[in-house]
């Protein structure tokens, strides 16, 4: 996480709670700032003044005031969530704590990487990027008529009036829908769409044809060319902000899931791939430098071996939230396999990413892992590697996994430069 940027707080009023104290650490390790708070008009000023992004309030409430007693009070001040941690509690009993305010529950013994897992879930809600709309239309009235309304609906919306200039907006803006007129002099709406329809990697993004055309007939061709859907101009403004809302917001989680990895929610093999040859060429016609980075967890059969699998996947989890943490959108970071992680340094020179993976290296060996009640460090190696001309991806790659076997030959827990 960029020194700059805010980070998200958490209040904790967890007394008694066992794992309180390690939770309140583990917060802060993965980006969260957490204060703790015992007396109740300490939480509440801290709340008037500045309200946190959750609450994490303890069964057994503050030391001055029960959980019954402050949940009314944080209700009435919390703008965001309000875990409750607490034992396995009956229906009954947890309509009652939602009506007093909690909206989740995390049962003790914590799991402090779910409890993690489902903040960071919860912070995404609240920092969803504006859906980007892309509207063709040559008729530069109309196109700005729909634009206006999405922008006051907060949404980012670049309007071209040429279909021809369709896959420039494409690969710069990155739209989460196209908004295509069908009538337009350069070409129909629906050829540009079926030409749009051989680029692969435009399959997820959703073209919906905006026409006064009432035919079915005529509508129902145009979709069989590739557009997803036909809608009339001119509809109400406040359908076309629903409209538009709700198809970018179901494109853009089948994306997610089209390009994630399960267990992490990195950039799969392919799709961190696909991202460093784009990279590799916007580099190489801008002539900027790019670094790309090999990341590989020490002994990781042995973590298998000694704690099974599931706290094996646990320690992949925790690694894969500081690399995307850290990488915090100057670059990618993907899953490449197993224990085996890709970065991509845009804009940056292999010293400048290897000394950013060396911090991060620091900060992994500083976690303590657990498995139950045992506690042990974990360390990574890693290869970085610098775009050289004429290089391609693949070159790439294997000049990074070259410095990364240096790095294990060397002995591990270290960061190698590919020297070549
Ligand atoms: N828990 C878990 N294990 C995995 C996963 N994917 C691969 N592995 C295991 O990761 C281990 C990788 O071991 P190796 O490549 O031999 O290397 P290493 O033990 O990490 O040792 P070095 O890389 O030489 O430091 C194998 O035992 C795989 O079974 C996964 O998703 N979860």
């Amino acid at each position: 996480m960029n020194s700059d940027q805010k980070k998200p707080i958490v209040y904790l009023s967890a007394q008694q709670i066992q794992g309180s104290a390690e939770l309140a650490k583990q917060l802060t390790f993965f980006g969260f700032e957490c204060r703790s708070y015992m007396k109740q008009s300490a939480l509440l000023v801290a709340m008037h003044t500045e309200p946190p992004f959750a609450v994490l309030l303890g069964e057994e409430g503050l030391e001055d005031c029960s959980a019954e007693q402050i949940l009314p009070r944080l209700q009435k001040l919390s703008r965001g969530p309000v875990l409750f941690l607490t034992s396995e509690l009956t229906v009954v009993e947890q309509i009652h704590y939602v009506k007093l305010g909690v909206t989740d529950f995390v049962y003790i013994p914590l799991d402090i990487q779910k409890l993690i897992d489902r903040l960071d879930v919860l912070l995404e809600k609240t920092q969803n990027t504006p859906y980007r709309v892309l509207i063709v239309d040559d008729s530069e009235a109309m196109g700005k008529a729909s634009g206006n309304i999405l922008q006051q609906a907060d949404m980012q919306v670049q309007q071209i009036k040429n279909p021809l200039d369709v896959f420039v907006s494409l690969e710069r803006f990155m739209p989460d829908i196209v908004l295509m007129d069908v009538y337009m002099p350069q070409c129909s709406g629906d050829e540009m769409a079926k030409v749009i329809r051989q680029q692969t990697q435009f399959d997820s993004v959703p073209i919906v044809f905006l026409s006064t055309e009432t035919n079915r007939n005529k509508q129902l061709m145009a979709r069989s060319m590739g557009g997803d859907d036909f809608w009339v101009k001119n509809m109400p403004a406040e359908e076309l902000v629903a409209s538009v809302a709700m198809t970018c917001a179901r494109y853009r989680s089948l994306r997610r899931w089209m390009s994630c990895d399960s267990l992490t929610a990195l950039l799969n093999h392919t799709h961190i791939i696909e991202w460093l040859e784009r990279e590799v060429k916007r580099s190489q016609k801008e002539a900027l430098s790019l670094s790309f980075a090999m990341v590989d967890i020490d002994h990781f059969k042995k973590i298998n071996d000694s704690y099974g699998h599931a706290v094996g996947d646990k320690v992949i989890k925790i690694l894969a939230r500081l690399l995307r943490q850290s990488i915090n959108g100057e670059g990618a970071v993907g899953r490449y396999g197993g224990e085996e992680f890709a970065v991509v340094f845009s804009e940056t020179s292999m010293i400048r990413a290897a000394q950013k993976i060396d911090h991060w290296r620091l900060r992994f060996t500083e976690l303590i892992q657990l498995s139950g009640d045992i506690q042990f460090p974990v360390t990574f190696s890693a290869g970085v590697a610098l775009l050289k001309n004429g290089m391609d991806a693949q070159q790439l790659i294997d000049a990074a996994d070259e410095a990364l076997y240096q790095a294990k030959h060397a002995g591990r827990n270290q960061v190698g430069l590919y020297q070549g």
